[in-house]
């Protein structure tokens, strides 16, 4: 179809959204935004700055921006981030980069933030926001999970679990919440959400030229 309000795969031209999934640490969210990535050619992640070592597999500009604590301070003043926050002794921030831009042509951006981020980025643009909480069957798997990782110091590990039930505190202020149990059924779960809002009458910018169309 030649009509401008498709896009080439023949649906219509729509705004893109801010996907937000937050979870205490351990309860997945890493992994679901993998599998997300990987399933879904239409989303990308926004890759934060933080001042935090990088994990074994992690690699600089596509996991994180890895960056130095001097480093970090020069992008606070230089007004690079959309919002930034303390996690765990360390600090991570969302580069500002072209996510406005690409919300415009309808790119659709991942976010692997905490609640202070999603907060942040909520009052900044509520109407593109989509806020999805993740949380573990138990607290006893969560442990198991970050035992199970092998990425942290059992005193890391301690201070998660710490602060757990303190994220955990948080869930209301998200749109969607699911139990990570069996992850590819959560994972279903979650790009459902995201298929879903896509589809939001708001969004679909090309919904007035094609049904104008359809009336003749
Ligand atoms: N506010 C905010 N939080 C972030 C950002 N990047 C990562 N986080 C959060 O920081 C926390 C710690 O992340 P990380 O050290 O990778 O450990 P994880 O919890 O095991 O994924 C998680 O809750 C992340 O969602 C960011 O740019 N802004
Ligand atoms: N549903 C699940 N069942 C069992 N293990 C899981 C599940 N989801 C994630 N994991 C494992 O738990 C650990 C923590 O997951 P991760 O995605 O790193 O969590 P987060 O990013 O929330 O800290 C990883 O080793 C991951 O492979």
């Amino acid at each position: 179809m030649g009509d401008s309000s498709h896009t080439s795969d023949d649906r219509l031209h729509r705004r893109g959204l801010m996907f937000i999934l937050s979870s205490p640490s351990g309860a997945g969210k890493t992994t679901l935004s993998r599998m997300l990535l990987a399933r879904d050619s239409e989303i990308k992640l926004s890759v934060s700055a933080t001042t935090r070592p990088p994990r074994p597999g992690e690699v600089d500009g596509v996991h994180y921006h890895f960056v130095s604590p001097q480093e970090f301070d020069r992008m606070v003043e230089e007004d690079d981030f959309y919002e930034w926050a303390h996690v765990f002794g360390h600090r991570y921030g969302t580069p500002k980069g072209k996510i406005r831009a690409g919300l415009k042509d309808g790119k659709d951006v991942l976010f692997d933030i905490d609640w202070q981020g999603t907060q942040q980025l909520y009052q900044k643009d509520q109407q593109d926001v989509v806020r999805v909480f993740i949380l573990p069957p138990s607290l006893e798997e969560l442990h198991r999970r970050l035992t199970g990782r092998a990425t942290d110091s059992a005193e890391v590990i301690a201070a998660r679990m710490e602060r757990a039930r303190a994220e955990i505190s948080h869930w209301d202020g998200y749109d969607y919440v699911i139990i990570n149990d069996n992850v590819d059924v959560c994972f279903e779960k979650v790009h459902a959400i995201l298929e879903a809002e896509r589809m939001k009458r708001q969004r679909q910018t090309g919904l007035i030229p094609f049904v104008r169309g359809l009336m003749g």
